[in-house]
């Protein structure tokens, strides 16, 4: 006999920008029915509110002193994911080519990391039916007990491409200066003392540079569904 009710699923999915993470683990959330968390997107909110409060995000102290003061809130509906700051929808302005430039400098400050941290575990440990949670160490350090954790990776080149596709319009960008940015924050991200991004020693890696987002959707939520059946 089969058994019923699939169990709650804790899926942890990182890599660098452009790799692929939010688009995937929002469609496979979605698709199984789970809850998604984008932690990429509490790290800028945080750098948000230092920017938008005066505090200078060269001055690791300062932004200590400052890391508890705002309150962030994440909505995991895949279908709608939000995110505010003291009560303020923050998810256009998080979005920002300023934000984007400094929010490697605050994530890497420990006490940001510390709370930010916390706040994850809680958000993953309420989420009944499981939850898909994307970032840059979510597999080695904020779960690092979950079911299945998946690195993605993909060609600077390609990475560079997506992501101007989608600046384009918005602000002014070309690519090459999109590459040198978004290696620039791989390096600082990869480069950090706490929590740097890496890939967990049990992840499955998959590299998405020739694979289309349909496949890459379809190839986590084929290894979703193997862990829920037990088959590995
Ligand atoms: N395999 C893929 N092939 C082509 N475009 C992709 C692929 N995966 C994601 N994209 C596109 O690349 C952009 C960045 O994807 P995103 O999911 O935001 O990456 P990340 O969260 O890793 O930074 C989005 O516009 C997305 O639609
Ligand atoms: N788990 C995480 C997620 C993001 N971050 C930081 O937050 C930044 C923005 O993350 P993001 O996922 O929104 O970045 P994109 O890849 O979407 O551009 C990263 O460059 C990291 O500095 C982190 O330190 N740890």
């Amino acid at each position: 006999m089969e058994t019923a009710a699939p169990s709650a699923v804790i899926v942890a999915i990182d890599g660098p920008s452009g790799t692929g993470k939010s688009s995937t683990s929002k469609a496979v959330a979605a698709k199984l029915g789970l809850r998604y968390l984008d932690t990429g997107a509490q790290y800028r909110a945080i750098t948000w509110w230092m920017i938008t409060n005066g505090v200078d995000t060269d001055d690791p102290h300062a932004i200590a002193v400052a890391a508890g003061k705002p309150g962030i809130v994440s909505g995991t509906d895949p279908a709608a994911p939000t995110i505010t700051v003291d009560g303020l929808d923050a998810s256009g302005p998080i979005r920002t080519q300023e934000v984007t430039s400094k929010v490697s400098a605050v994530s890497a400050v420990p006490e940001v990391r510390t709370l930010i941290t916390e706040l994850q575990r809680s958000i993953a440990a309420s989420a009944q039916g499981g939850i898909v949670v994307e970032g840059r160490d979510i597999g080695t350090t904020v779960l690092p007990d979950a079911d299945l954790k998946i690195f993605l990776t993909a060609s600077p080149e390609a990475r560079a491409a997506r992501r101007s596709g989608e600046l384009r319009g918005k602000e002014a960008t070309d690519l090459a200066a999109t590459k040198e940015a978004l290696i620039k924050r791989d390096a600082a991200d990869s480069g950090r003392k706490t929590s740097p991004l890496a890939k967990a020693g049990d992840a499955v890696e998959v590299d998405t540079t020739e694979l289309t987002l349909d496949q890459v959707i379809e190839c986590v939520v084929t290894l979703v569904e193997e862990k829920r059946a037990g088959r590995k």
